[in-house]
């Protein structure tokens, strides 16, 4: 039986997609963690540990370079909560747009009985304008982006998008109306809205900083809704300060933000729906048990894609640095042994590579001096032999 290992709130559907050969606990040896944004970045991983899966989509907050040392497999649910950020940020460019926090919160101050004539005669300081014919830049055209553009799309606006490493497959998901800027600066050039949808990495921090402000026009809604750092929020202070930007709408709070004028903060809901948070979790408890029951790499973050048809008695799985002589060396140790490979398929993704071979028969005491003898090579990260079921 696998064990798997909760940090943060998993959606009960999700819970209830394992079947009997998976046990959720606290266990001190889990095979699997199934997480959200829980901060693994200085954890320490036991060596039981196969796995590590996010509910959702960023994983700025696992060590992947670690994991992949330590053969950690890690993979994320792409698009399982993408409609739910689309959603909250269609929201608050209207809400922006139409004054509805400095709205509501007159409306709150003002509670006299006769109210009527006095807010007859203040409600033209609430005056909104629509989102039709505004013009909107989506820096990152993934899951979240494409979604966005097109709903704004919808909404009778402009969009135009930067993506410069978008894949064919998620350009399809964008509507054609789309426009495409060549650089950020462009994109946000003549933008009424500018909305950040990529993921934090080295490459990410910062996108969005006085320079590319500098670029935007005057009176600019900005949206980061991606990850904290991703806007220079102290730019964002700034600008709005100085009234370039007219509102900072963003997920990820700090002090240097609280209680400012025109700028809303919201604390990282933005894939906090029941629907999203359940097509998470039941995508991460699939694939938590394809890869420990099969060794299915799809949607996986550090190591490269693979997904064969299990169709052989036993499977071994190696996570092994991306060198010379690895399939060799591996094929060799099976072939000195009498195992017959059935079927074998390798890939490299940058530094690491990823073998998987499938065997028909294989004696228990061979199978014990193989993995012995595969551990201690040291390119290898870690071998696992699993059963056809
Ligand atoms: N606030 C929240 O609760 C949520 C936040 N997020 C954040 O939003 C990010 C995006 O989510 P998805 O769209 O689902 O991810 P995704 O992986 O589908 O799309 C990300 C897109 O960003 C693009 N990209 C990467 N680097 C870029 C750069 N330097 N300039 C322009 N584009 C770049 C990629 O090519 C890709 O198309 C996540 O990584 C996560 O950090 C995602 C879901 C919920
Ligand atoms: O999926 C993401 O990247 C998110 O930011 C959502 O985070 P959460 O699962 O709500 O902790």
């Amino acid at each position: 039986m696998y064990q798997v290992k909760t940090f943060n709130a998993i959606a009960k559907t999700g819970l209830e997609t394992f079947d009997d050969n998976f046990k959720i606990n606290q266990s001190e040896t889990p095979d699997a963690y199934l997480i959200r944004s829980v901060n693994l970045l200085e954890e320490k991983f036991p060596t039981s540990l196969k796995t590590i899966v996010r509910c959702g989509v960023g994983f700025n907050n696992v060590p992947l370079d670690r994991a992949t040392e330590n053969g950690i497999a890690v993979f994320n649910t792409p698009g399982s909560n993408a409609n739910a950020v689309k959603e909250i940020v269609i929201s608050l460019m209207i809400a922006t747009a139409r004054n509805l926090f400095a709205a509501n919160d007159y409306s709150n101050k003002h509670t006299e009985a006769d109210i009527s004539q006095r807010t007859e005669k203040d409600k033209t300081k609430f005056n909104g304008t629509e989102l039709a014919g505004k013009r909107l830049a989506v820096i990152g055209l993934g899951n979240v982006g494409a979604r966005v553009a097109n709903a704004a799309l919808a909404l009778g606006m402009k969009v135009i998008g930067y993506d410069p490493y978008l894949s064919s497959n998620a350009a399809w998901r964008i509507d054609n109306k789309v426009k495409r800027a060549s650089s950020i600066r462009r994109a946000v050039k003549n933008a009424d809205f500018v909305t950040v949808h990529v993921p934090k990495n080295d490459d990410t921090i910062g996108l969005i900083s006085t320079t590319e402000m500098t670029a935007m026009k005057d009176d600019v809604v900005l949206f980061n809704y991606s990850r904290i750092g991703i806007v220079d929020n102290k730019a964002a202070v700034e600008g709005v300060k100085s009234g370039k930007i007219s509102h900072y709408n963003t997920d990820f709070g700090e002090p240097i933000l609280a209680d400012q004028p025109n700028i809303t903060i919201t604390p990282h809901i933005g894939g906090s729906t029941l629907e999203a948070e359940s097509n998470g979790a039941v995508q991460g408890a699939n694939t938590v048990m394809n890869y420990l029951e099969s060794g299915d790499t799809t949607n996986s973050v550090n190591l490269p894609q693979m997904n064969l048809p299990f169709e052989a008695q036993y499977r071994l799985t190696l996570i092994h640095k991306n060198v010379p002589n690895m399939v060799g060396q591996i094929s060799t140790e099976m072939a000195n042994r009498g195992i017959n490979i059935e079927n074998m398929s390798n890939a490299a993704r940058g530094s690491v590579a990823y073998t998987i071979i499938d065997v028909n028969s294989i004696e228990s005491d061979d199978r014990e001096d193989l993995l012995n003898r595969l551990n201690s090579i040291k390119e290898i990260h870690r071998v696992r032999v699993i059963e056809h079921s």
